[in-house]
């Protein structure tokens, strides 16, 4: 897969960091402060929260979809998937535990580190890389309760990088490791999903092509979980997204008939969901499904995303089954699409319905 070396410095015009404070760092305070105060949301949405529907998410084997005997059966369960929840637990993923083990302990270990050393990384090259405030965060997330260490991992890209983080040692080995394996998972799943939309896998190639690890810390709030958001609801302005639970503390919750599911973490699977790029190249088949989380009042959340994004160069289109369905969705340019979806220019609406045809 061609991996475009321009990639990392056009991000930045894509995606212009907006300054936020380490959230970390203000310490789960006892009594509320004026900089707390900031992060109380009056815009929780009430909506119900179906805590029955937990266990419901649909359980996807990816060993079944390879299987023969299995295969037919488990690629018409993760089409239901896609289509109805979009969102999936993956098990049986295939990425030997050392290296999900050794991930899970440096992204602690690194949440761990003093705030100076952390921020250190903020000033490392590369657009698309960084640590809590001075990181790239879109309009609506300036208000989050959580800080954020991203990075580009696609092996291809990430052997061109040239400033590591040092702290932990470790870091860069669990890194690239992880992100090799995941991008095998992915492309596995990639192919399924192709077969189960009848498209050529050719045409979805250049989709998954970029890789973007997000490491993700939601501190507990004794005082006002109730009141805050670790991450606003959203829907994935990627391709595909596959989240790892780094610890299992819960706070994830996904859109669901107007009401919002928690979602409960499993050490042993992935969570995969449809970003906004499937759903457009779906035709609208697959959803990509809106998603929150809430805050723990004792203990702290782990998360790592990784976002797999087409190159910024392409285009996406909506692939219909013939003459007769109607495309109901634009084609977009990738770059113009993440701009408007990293922008505060929304009008409250979704990136995603700015693409759909009236
Ligand atoms: O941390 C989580 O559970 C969700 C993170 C998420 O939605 C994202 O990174 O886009
Ligand atoms: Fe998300």
């Amino acid at each position: 897969m061609e991996v475009p070396k321009s990639t990392e410095t056009r991000w930045s015009r894509v995606a212009p960091s907006l300054p936020v404070r380490n959230v970390q760092d203000l310490a789960c305070p006892e009594g509320l402060t004026e900089e707390t105060l900031r992060y109380i949301r009056l815009d929780i949405q009430e909506d119900e929260v179906l805590a029955e529907q937990y266990s419901e998410v649909p359980v996807i084997d990816l060993g079944k979809l390879f299987n023969p005997n299995f295969a037919e059966e488990e690629s018409a369960r993760l089409r239901f998937a896609c289509e109805d929840w979009g969102f999936f637990r993956l098990v049986n993923h295939g990425i030997p535990e050392e290296i999900i083990a050794s991930i899970r302990t440096d992204i602690e270990r690194f949440f761990k580190l003093p705030l100076e050393v952390k921020s250190d990384y903020s000033q490392l090259p590369g657009d698309l890389q960084g640590y809590g405030q001075s990181f790239v965060v879109s309009e609506s997330q300036t208000l989050d309760w959580s800080d954020m260490f991203v990075i580009i991992a696609h092996p291809a890209q990430a052997r061109d990088m040239k400033y590591w983080p040092v702290q932990p040692h470790t870091f860069r080995k669990s890194i690239e490791d992880y992100s090799s394996e995941l991008m095998k998972t992915t492309h596995s799943i990639v192919t399924v999903i192709a077969k189960t939309l009848n498209i050529d896998l050719e045409l979805i190639g250049d989709k998954y092509v970029c890789q973007y690890l997000r490491m993700n810390y939601y501190p507990p709030c004794m005082t006002m979980a109730e009141k805050v958001l670790g991450f606003s609801p959203h829907s994935d302005g990627s391709f595909l997204t596959l989240l790892l639970e780094v610890n299992s503390v819960e706070g994830l919750q996904i859109k669901r008939r107007n009401a919002w599911v928690p979602v409960k973490p499993n050490p042993n699977a992935l969570l995969v969901n449809v970003g906004d790029f499937l759903e457009i190249m779906s035709n609208g088949k697959y959803k990509s499904i809106e998603h929150r989380v809430r805050i723990n009042t004792k203990q702290e959340r782990l998360t790592l995303s990784a976002f797999y994004v087409p190159s910024l160069d392409g285009l996406v289109s909506p692939v219909t089954g013939g003459a007769e369905e109607k495309a109901l969705y634009k084609t977009v340019g990738v770059e113009e699409y993440s701009k408007l979806y990293m922008s505060n220019k929304l009008d409250g609406k979704r990136a995603l319905d700015h693409a759909k045809l009236l």
